[in-house]
C-alpha cells in the first residue's frame, strides 16, 4: 500500500481547502434569502469570496483546521496499523506545508506539537465490513463551534420552551433550543447533527456522524426526516442570521440519527458545526493504497468566482457608514463609532486570543498598546525562502473566551478596539463605555479573505506559546469588519439575543405528539 501516504494528504488538503458541493449549495441558497445591502449578505459575500480564494491558493477556507477526526472502514485483512503510520505522516507534512495549523496542545503545559501529533490526536476511529475497499472520511471540525456543542438530558426545562419531555416534542424543544444557544459564536449559519438516545459518549459519538451525511439526502426515519424538516423551517425563523449579525439563514443543515438508550437515561447530544463544514471521503484501493475515488461529489458544483464582481456592487450599494482606523487610535474618535459603522482598518494591529490575555492579565506588555487594535486571531504562518513570516490563513476566533479578562486589559493598556468574531459580554460592554473602547466583528472562516488584507508581518513576541497563540504584529491594509458593540453601551449581540429568545419562545407549544 506504498501509495497510501498521497491518498490520504490529498484527503486532508483538499478537506481543509475546498468546501463539498453540498455545502457550497446551501451557502449559495443561503445567500439569495439575503436582502442586499444588509450585514448578512455582506457576510455571506465575504464568506464566499473567501471559499474562492481558499480554491484558488489551495489554503486553509478557515485558518482553524480544527481537530482532525478519520472514520475508516476497512475490508477483513487489512492492517489497519499501516493506515494510521500513513495518517500520522500525511498529517505531519500536510502541517508543515501550511494546508493544517498546528493545533495539537498540551493539556497541562500548553505546549504546541507543531505538527497535529500528540496523544489523542488525530482522532482516527476504525470499523470493519465486508466490501473489498477503504472507506476514508475526514471532517476537520474547528473548536469555535466544537464549544457549541450541547448536549441535553431529558426531562429538562429549556430558555423560552419550558418543559422538554422524554418524547419526540421533547427532542424537537432541545434541538430548537441548541440553535438559540449557539447564536452566531460558532460561525453561524451552521449544519447540526443530533444524536438521540446513547449515553453521554456515544450519543455525542451519534451527533458527529451524523455530519458525515450529505446535506441532500432524507432520512429514512420518517419521524425523524419530519424532524429535520421542521427545524430547518423552524430555526431560521429565529433571526441569529449569518454571524450573529440578524437574518433569514441561521442553519444549512440538521441531520438526526438516533440509538436506543438505558431506561434511566434519555440524551439528546447536538454537534455543532460552522459553515466551513470541512468533510470530505475517498475510496482507497486496499492493495495499492491508490486512491480510487473521491465522494460527496454529486450535483452542481457552484463556482462563487461568477458572483464576485456583482458582489462590489452589493457592497457599494450597503447604506452603512465606512470609516477608515488606524492605530493608535484616539479616544474621541473610538467614542465617534455606533454599532452598524463599517471600519476599513489600514496599518498596525497586534494577534492576542487565550494565552496572550491570561498573559497579559499578570505580566506586562512585550508592546505599547496604548490606542492600539488587539485582533483575536490564531494565524496558519509558514516561514518563505528568505526566513520571513508568510501569512497563509487568519480569521477571527471567538471572542468571548476572553471575556474575563478583555475589559481589565483594555483598560490597563490602553487598547482602543478589539476585534473577533461573536461578540463579548456585559463585562467588557461596560469597560468599553468607561474607557472609550469598541468591539469589532469580523467575518469567522474568512481566513483567506483577511490574510489577503495583512501586507506584511513586523514582528512577533511571546512564540514560547506556540504559533496560533503568538502575539503577532501584523501591518493591514482595507481589513474590514463591523462595530457590534459601542462605547455607548449599545451591542448587536445582546439585541439578537434578546429578540431571538423571543422568537424562540414562539416554539413552545406541542408540535410532535
Ligand atoms: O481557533 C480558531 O482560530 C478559531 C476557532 O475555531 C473559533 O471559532 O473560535
Ligand atoms: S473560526 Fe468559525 S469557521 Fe473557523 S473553525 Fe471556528 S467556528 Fe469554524
Amino acid at each position: 500500500m506504498e501509495k497510501l501516504f498521497e491518498s490520504m494528504y490529498q484527503l486532508i488538503v483538499e478537506t481543509s481547502t475546498k468546501l463539498p458541493k453540498d455545502v457550497r449549495r446551501a451557502i449559495a441558497k443561503a445567500k439569495l434569502s439575503e436582502s442586499a445591502g444588509t450585514r448578512a449578505a455582506m457576510s455571506l459575500a465575504t464568506i464566499t469570496e473567501n471559499i474562492t480564494m481558499a480554491d484558488e491558493n489551495v489554503s486553509p477556507i478557515c485558518q482553524d483546521t480544527g481537530l482532525p477526526t478519520f472514520k475508516i472502514k476497512t475490508p477483513v485483512g487489512v492492517n489497519q496499523l499501516e493506515i494510521k503510520e500513513a495518517i500520522y505522516t500525511a498529517i505531519a507534512q500536510a502541517t508543515k506545508d501550511g494546508k493544517l495549523r498546528p493545533n495539537s496542545v498540551d493539556s497541562l503545559t500548553g505546549a504546541n506539537s507543531g505538527d497535529n501529533l500528540g496523544v489523542g490526536t488525530p482522532v482516527i476511529k476504525f470499523e470493519q465490513w465486508e466490501k473489498d475497499y477503504i472507506d476514508a472520511r475526514l471532517i476537520l471540525k474547528g473548536g469555535g463551534c466544537e464549544n457549541k456543542n450541547i448536549q441535553y438530558s431529558l426531562p429538562c426545562e429549556l430558555e423560552g420552551l419550558g418543559r422538554a419531555g422524554r418524547d419526540l416534542d421533547g427532542i424537537r424543544k432541545c434541538v430548537m433550543h441548541s440553535v438559540y444557544q449557539a447564536q452566531g459564536q460558532g460561525c453561524s449559519a451552521g449544519v447540526i447533527g443530533v444524536g438521540i438516545g446513547g449515553d453521554r459518549t456515544s450519543g455525542y459519538e451519534l451527533a458527529k456522524e451524523q455530519l458525515f451525511r450529505s446535506l441532500d439526502d432524507e432520512n429514512a426515519i420518517p419521524e425523524l426526516k419530519e424532524l429535520e424538516e421542521y427545524v430547518m423551517e423552524n430555526a431560521n425563523k429565529l433571526g441569529i442570521g449569518t454571524m450573529g449579525f440578524g437574518g433569514e439563514t441561521t442553519l444549512l443543515g440538521c441531520k438526526v440519527g438516533v440509538a436506543n438508550r438505558i431506561p434511566a437515561s434519555f440524551f439528546v447530544s447536538v454537534a455543532y458545526n460552522c459553515w466551513a463544514y470541512r468533510r470530505l471521503g475517498v475510496k482507497i484501493n486496499a492493495e495499492s493504497g491508490d486512491l480510487m475515488e473521491w465522494m460527496y461529489q454529486e450535483g452542481e458544483m457552484i463556482d462563487f468566482s461568477k458572483e464576485l464582481a456583482e458582489q462590489e456592487e452589493v457592497a457599494a450599494t450597503s447604506d452603512s457608514r465606512e470609516i477608515v482606523l488606524e492605530a493608535p487610535i484616539t479616544e474621541e474618535k473610538i467614542r465617534s463609532l455606533k454599532v452598524g459603522d463599517v471600519v476599513r482598518i489600514n496599518g498596525r494591529m497586534f494577534t492576542g486570543r487565550d494565552a496572550i490575555h491570561k498573559y497579559l492579565s499578570d505580566n506586562d506588555s512585550p508592546v505599547d498598546l496604548d490606542g492600539q487594535i488587539i485582533y483575536h486571531c490564531g494565524p496558519v504562518m509558514l516561514k518563505d525562502a528568505e526566513g520571513n513570516w508568510e501569512v497563509k490563513a487568519a480569521g477571527p476566533t471567538t471572542s468571548i473566551r476572553e471575556e474575563p479578562y478583555q475589559g481589565d486589559i483594555m483598560k490597563r493598556f490602553g487598547i482602543r478596539a478589539v476585534m473577533g468574531k461573536g461578540g463579548m459580554g456585559a463585562k467588557t460592554l461596560k469597560a468599553l463605555g468607561e474607557h472609550g473602547g469598541v468591539y469589532l466583528n469580523a467575518i469567522g472562516g474568512a481566513a483567506q479573505y483577511y490574510a489577503d488584507c495583512i501586507k506584511g508581518v513586523d514582528g512577533v513576541d511571546l512564540m514560547e506559546f506556540g504559533i496560533p497563540e503568538a502575539m503577532w504584529h501584523l501591518r493591514v491594509e482595507g481589513f474590514t469588519a463591523v462595530v457590534t458593540m459601542d462605547s455607548h453601551g449599545n451591542s448587536l449581540h445582546a439585541d439578537v439575543e434578546k429578540s431571538s429568545l423571543e422568537k424562540l419562545a414562539q416554539f413552545k407549544d406541542r408540535v410532535f405528539s
